[in-house]
């Protein structure tokens, strides 16, 4: 049996799935009702978003400081098939939340033999929540999270991991995909996987589907209209 559906485990994510659902429900009616009468696609409505997050990121993410926003079940069901047919030891996450996608990542991990996974999360809140949540799957040996700015807690992902990064989750502020690659770039291994969750932002976008930028890319039909974009380093 894998991690994953050990009972320890499968029974925190079912009940953090629930959590995150009776969390978060009522504020992506409304995000869906917004869109829904504005007539604007997800694509405007995360533009809008972009605009507000450049304007002052922390506020933005103080006001979802008690929202999971966290990776839907079959999502997390791909993160963890992703970790294991790439056979990842070295991952970076870029917005833990309550550590939900974490919790995956780090079942991948203990299946593929041992690793480390290094998240990021702003709000000390989740931290504390997230670091608990992964204490109770047995996973805490395998991952660290770090407080703060990801561009700042980031920065020496790949020394710390103690070599190139094989798997990035990028699942942070939509207006930092590109800044955060930009930072890990150099310390990916070729052929490491890079999943950008709601990855709606055009300059990110137009950056990892450019082959001569050392991806190949396309958006994946998992949870559609969520801007799943999957990419691999081709360098
Ligand atoms: C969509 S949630 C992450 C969900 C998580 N991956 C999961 O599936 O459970 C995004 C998180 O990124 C955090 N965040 C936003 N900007 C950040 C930054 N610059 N550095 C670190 N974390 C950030 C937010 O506080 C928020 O909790």
């Amino acid at each position: 049996m894998d991690t994953l559906h050990t009972d320890i485990v499968a029974q925190l994510l079912e009940r953090l799935h629930r959590e995150a659902h009776a969390a978060d429900h009522a504020h992506f009616e409304k995000v869906m009702a917004e869109i829904e009468t504005s007539g604007q696609t997800a694509e405007q409505w995360a533009e809008t978003l972009l605009v507000e997050e450049k304007a002052g990121l922390r506020p933005v993410y103080q006001g979802y400081a008690e929202h999971f926003l966290s990776v839907t079940p079959d999502y997390g069901q791909f993160l963890y098939a992703m970790a294991r047919a790439s056979r990842a030891t070295r991952i970076v996450e870029f917005g833990t939340s309550m550590g939900v996608s974490t919790v995956y990542l780090a079942a991948a991990l203990r299946d593929n033999g041992g690793g480390r996974l290094i998240g990021s999360e702003l709000e000390p809140g989740k931290v504390s929540r997230a670091r608990g949540h992964i204490e109770a799957a047995g996973l805490s040996d395998l991952v660290e999270i770090r407080e703060g700015d990801a561009r700042e807690t980031l920065a020496d992902a790949g020394t710390a991991l103690g070599g190139p990064i094989d798997l990035v989750l990028l699942d942070g502020a939509f207006s930092l995909y590109l800044p955060v690659l930009r930072l890990l770039e150099p310390q990916l291994r070729p052929g490491a996987v890079v999943l950008g969750e709601n990855a709606f932002d055009p300059e990110y976008q137009a950056h990892v589907r450019d082959p001569a930028n050392g991806y190949r890319s396309q958006t994946l039909a998992i949870d559609e209209g969520r801007g799943n974009e999957f990419s691999v380093r081709t360098k």
